[in-house]
């Protein structure tokens, strides 16, 4: 349906006035949370470093605050990703008011969105060469924050989508304690998998938070702003869904030794002998938690593990959590509490001979 456009506003509606024009109200279940300051918003693009010249991808424009940021910076091309369809108007304005730049809109679902082939050929770059001339930014909706950016981790580990393109470097806003844990170091009470997933990947840096009151609505918790530059080399050599696997069960028990998680890894009757190897190879000390190892002891973990599982591969889908191996944990506890008894038995017969 065309849209009508009130004129009134000339040349292009503020962001709060397009809001306001559109009868926009924020969706809980989009996670929308808008930045209507200009100055908030330029200082995001700017987290990015430069970007004149570059390629820009936007992750959830909405009203458009960032997108006006992005195209003050003069760049050669942008695209944005936004689910809900309502912003479409305001975007268009916007994008007619982009003279320099080659703006493109995708209403969709940026978990399913193809970047294979998204930018121009002649930007791409060798994997070890410089960073390519395009950069990822966006205000992320809180709900699907965590997911998109394992997802887009496991694309820079197999060098998929938009990293076809060489080390496109993202910058994105997180719930502070996500950023917090994306960037924490060794021994920090932030330290999880999401630190050693993305940190064994990618250089991360927690660049600056934006307190809760900068939003519209006001979420219940402030933001952290977070720049990932993939690395040449990573730090774990192993396919991204082994490393997913080891690093998830290391921090099953984060404040337990790692001796408990690292044995959820393996079937009962064979847990002993292989959490041993494990603990020897990434030489872990006795009382160490899955928080103060460092990232060069979870690659030791998983070279073992995937040693381990060419020798036996029916471990590689060995689930802790799945029906059948509680039912082969319960099987295995069972035999060893009879064959204890049965010890007892004998125990207690041959004193009965002696009397
Ligand atoms: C936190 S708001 C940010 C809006 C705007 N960039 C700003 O800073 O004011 C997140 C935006 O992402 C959009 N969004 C939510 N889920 C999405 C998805 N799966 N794919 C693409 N966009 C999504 C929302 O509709 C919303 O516009």
């Amino acid at each position: 349906m065309p849209v009508r456009v009130k004129h009134k506003f000339h040349p292009l509606p503020t962001v709060r006035d397009l809001i306001k024009m559109y009868k926009i109200r924020a969706e809980k279940q989009l996670a929308q949370n808008f930045l209507l300051c200009t100055k908030t918003n330029r200082r995001i693009v700017n987290a990015a470093g430069k970007i004149k010249n570059n390629y820009i991808f936007e992750v959830g424009p909405g009203p458009g605050g960032i997108t006006r940021a992005i195209l003050e910076k003069n760049v050669i091309g942008l695209t944005v990703v936004e689910k809900d369809k309502r912003f479409l108007p305001g975007l268009e304005l916007i994008k007619d008011t982009a003279k320099h730049t080659e703006m493109e809109i995708f209403i969709g679902d940026i978990l399913s969105f193809n970047m294979n082939q998204r930018f121009p050929d002649e930007l791409k770059e060798q994997w070890e060469d410089g960073l390519p001339k395009i950069k990822i930014l966006g205000n992320l909706p809180f709900n699907i924050s965590t997911g998109l950016i394992l997802k887009w981790l496991e694309d820079i580990s197999n060098q998929n989508g938009a990293w076809s393109y060489g080390r496109v470097p993202l910058t994105l806003t997180f719930q502070k304690e996500v950023a917090q844990r994306l960037a924490a170091p060794i021994n920090s009470k932030f330290r999880s998998r999401l630190s050693v997933m993305s940190q064994y990947l990618c250089d991360v840096n927690h660049v600056y938070n934006i307190p809760a009151e900068k939003f519209r609505p006001k979420p219940e918790v402030d933001a952290g702003v977070v720049n990932f530059v993939p690395k040449v080399e990573p730090l774990i050599k192993q396919p991204y869904p082994l490393v997913e696997k080891v690093v998830r069960h290391v921090f099953h028990y984060r404040q337990k030794r790692c001796q408990k998680s690292i044995s959820t890894l393996f079937p009962p009757d064979q847990t002993v002998e292989y959490t041993q190897e494990m603990i020897r190879a990434a030489e872990i000390d006795d009382r160490a938690r899955p928080f103060q190892l460092a990232i060069e002891q979870y690659a030791q973990l998983c070279e073992k593990y995937s040693e381990i599982c060419q020798h036996d591969p029916l471990l590689r889908d060995y689930d802790y959590r799945s029906p059948s191996s509680a039912a082969m944990r319960r099987e295995f506890r069972h035999r060893k509490r009879e064959e204890m008894l049965g010890v007892r038995d004998e125990q207690a017969s041959t004193q009965e001979q002696h009397l």
